[in-house]
């Protein structure tokens, strides 16, 4: 489904990504994980379009994507939850998702995302600006989801979220990828991200430092190291 090919590039003349090689098939969740600054937000823009500069390939349903601009990428099927959650704070919750461009049937898919995502469904009408930050992190997967994306790029989509909503938050993600939809998950809370996925990167210095199925790297004495920062995982 997505292809990372050698990617190489940065926001001025620095290098971030130094040469990533990733893929990622239909229906799998592969973890991105590592320790701050490793670079994985950065991966996460190059994947959608947002990286001023970069070298490689992208190919998304084998079609070479590398060229292609932001807001094509999304309508060819990329969607992304950035780490802190664009929403539209004037406007009410439904209007939020009315606004997302090249969507069949917007009524339609508005109603199916209300049922999976019941907090925002009762506040339909409330504006995004009173959201609490996890309320807002829904609307903000939701308008991700409203296009149906094929892959789908979630950076750090816990990162607000009390425990049990995180543990909800995953939950909904493996929901997602039962139903074929590729997940790229960028998470600190690599062990949960790593339950609940396929496989597994953990990038340091912009660099993929260890890859393989999640389940593996769960057990991974460096892998624990470099995705906890610590020297053994507890
Ligand atoms: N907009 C930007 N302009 C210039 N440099 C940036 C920009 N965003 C990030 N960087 C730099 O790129 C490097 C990697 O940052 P990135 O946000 O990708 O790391 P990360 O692994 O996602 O870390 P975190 O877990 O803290 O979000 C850092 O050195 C950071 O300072």
């Amino acid at each position: 489904m997505l292809v990372i090919e050698n990617l190489v590039g940065g926001y001025g003349e620095t290098d971030i990504l130094t040469g990533i090689d990733l893929t990622l098939a239909a229906g799998e969740i592969l973890t991105v994980a590592g320790t701050n600054g490793a670079g994985k937000s950065t991966l996460a823009k190059a994947v959608v379009g947002l990286l001023p500069r970069m070298s490689g390939r992208i190919l998304l349903d084998k079609q070479d994507i590398t060229r292609v601009p932001v807001e094509q990428r999304a309508l060819k099927g990329i969607g992304y939850v950035p780490q802190v959650a664009n929403v539209f704070g004037s406007l009410t919750i439904t209007e939020n998702l009315e606004v997302v461009e090249g969507v069949k049937n917007t009524r339609a898919r508005i109603a199916e995302l209300f049922e999976l995502f019941p907090a925002i469904a009762e506040r339909r009408r409330a504006r995004a600006s009173s959201l609490s930050g996890g309320e807002r992190q829904q609307l903000a997967f939701a308008r991700a989801l409203m296009t149906r994306p094929g892959v789908i790029v979630l950076d750090e989509p816990t990162a607000a979220l009390s425990p049990i909503m995180a543990d909800e938050s995953f939950r909904r993600i493996g929901e997602l990828a039962r139903t074929g939809t590729a997940v790229l998950l960028i998470e600190q809370r690599a062990r949960q991200a790593l339950a609940i996925s396929h496989r597994g990167a953990i990038m340091d210095a912009g660099k993929v430092a260890l890859s393989g199925p999640a389940q593996t790297l769960l057990v991974d004495e460096r892998a624990a190291q470099l995705y906890l920062g610590v020297a053994h995982a507890s």
